[in-house]
C-alpha cells in the first residue's frame, strides 16, 4: 500500500476489462464448437460478434456465463477467474443475458415477468410474499418496464405480444439483475422489418457504463450498436475491426458473399 492507501498491484476498476477469453476452446464430444478463441472486451464496450450458423457465437456465450464452461483457456470477468465458477457465481458478478428462445412465462403479464426477474435477482428470491402497493420489486420492475418500453402494455399477457415485444421483454428480464455486462443472443432474431428499430433505439439507449456483447446476423441491428465487431467462423475469431471498415473486409465479404453463410 502507498501513503494514500492506493495498492500499487490493484488496477483501477475503470481498466479492468469486463472480459478476457483467453484461448479459450469447448468441444462437445468429437466437435470443437470453438478453439483458441481469445478476446478482450474493455469496460463500457459495447462489442458486435457476427458469424454465418454454427460459427460458435452462442457457444462463446454459453462459455463466458457457465452454462457450458469451456474445455480449455480461461474466462475472467471484471478481473476475476471464473473459468471453473458455475453459472450462478457468474451471474452474480454482473452478468445479464437474454437467450434465442425465449424464457417468458407466456401465461403471465408484462409487469409479473419482470417482477419476478427482479425477485429471482433478490437475497430473499425464495419468500413467497405476494407484493404489495409499495413493494420495491415493484417500482424496479414498472421501471424495467419504461426502459425497454413496453410500460404502456404492462398488464398484457405474454402470449398476446408481438414478436418484437416480447424481445423486448427479455431485455428487461436480463437487466432485472442490475449486469454491468449483457449479453444478448440474436435479440432481433425473427423480429419483422417494423420492428427492428425499435429495439436498435432500446440497446442504442442502454446506459453507456454498461458492457453489451451482442450476437447478430443482422448488420443493421449489430453495427450501430458497437464499438467493435469481431467476426468469427469455424469456432474460431477470424476478424475483429470497427464497424465502418468491417463490411470492407475481404474475409467477411468471402463469409458474407462467397456462400460461406
Ligand atoms: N450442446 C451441444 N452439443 C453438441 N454440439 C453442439 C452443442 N452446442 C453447439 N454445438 C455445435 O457447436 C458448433 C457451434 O454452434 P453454435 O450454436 O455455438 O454456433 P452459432 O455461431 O451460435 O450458430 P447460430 O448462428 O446458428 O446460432 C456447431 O457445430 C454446433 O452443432
Amino acid at each position: 500500500m502507498t501513503q494514500h492507501g492506493e495498492d500499487p498491484g490493484r488496477a483501477d476498476a475503470s481498466t479492468v476489462p469486463a472480459l478476457v477469453a483467453d484461448r479459450v476452446e469447448r468441444s462437445f464430444g468429437a466437435v470443437m464448437a470453438i478453439k483458441d478463441v481469445s478476446i478482450t472486451i474493455a469496460a463500457g464496450e459495447r462489442r458486435a460478434i457476427l458469424g454465418p450458423n454454427g460459427a460458435g457465437k452462442t457457444t462463446l456465450f454459453n462459455t463466458i456465463c457457465g452454462d457450458y464452461p469451456p474445455t480449455g483457456g480461461r474466462i475472467m470477468l471484471f478481473g476475476e477467474d471464473v473459468t471453473t465458477l458455475n453459472p450462478h457465481r457468474r451471474a452474480r458478478l454482473g452478468i445479464g443475458r437474454t437467450y434465442q428462445s425465449s424464457l417468458l412465462f407466456t401465461g403471465l403479464t408484462v409487469l409479473e415477468n419482470l417482477y419476478l426477474g427482479v425477485r429471482g435477482a433478490m437475497p430473499n428470491r425464495l419468500s413467497l410474499r405476494k407484493a404489495g402497493r409499495d413493494d420495491a420489486a415493484l417500482a424496479k420492475a414498472r421501471r424495467l418496464a419504461e426502459q425497454v418500453r413496453v410500460d404502456r402494455i404492462c398488464d398484457a399477457r405474454i402470449d398476446s405480444l408481438s414478436h418484437g415485444q416480447r424481445r423486448q421483454v427479455e431485455v428487461g428480464m436480463a437487466l432485472a439483475c442490475d449486469p454491468r455486462l449483457l449479453m444478448l443472443d440474436e435479440p432481433a432474431a425473427g423480429l419483422s422489418a417494423a420492428e427492428r428499430p425499435e429495439l436498435v433505439k432500446l440497446i442504442g439507449d442502454l446506459p453507456r457504463d454498461l458492457t453489451l456483447i451482442l450476437i447478430e446476423h443482422d448488420m443493421d441491428v449489430a453495427l450501430p450498436n458497437c464499438d467493435i465487431v469481431t467476426v468469427m467462423k469455424d469456432g474460431e475469431v477470424v476478424v475483429e475491426s470497427t464497424p465502418d471498415r468491417i463490411a470492407d473486409d475481404p474475409v467477411v465479404q468471402a463469409i458474407y458473399l462467397g456462400g460461406g453463410h
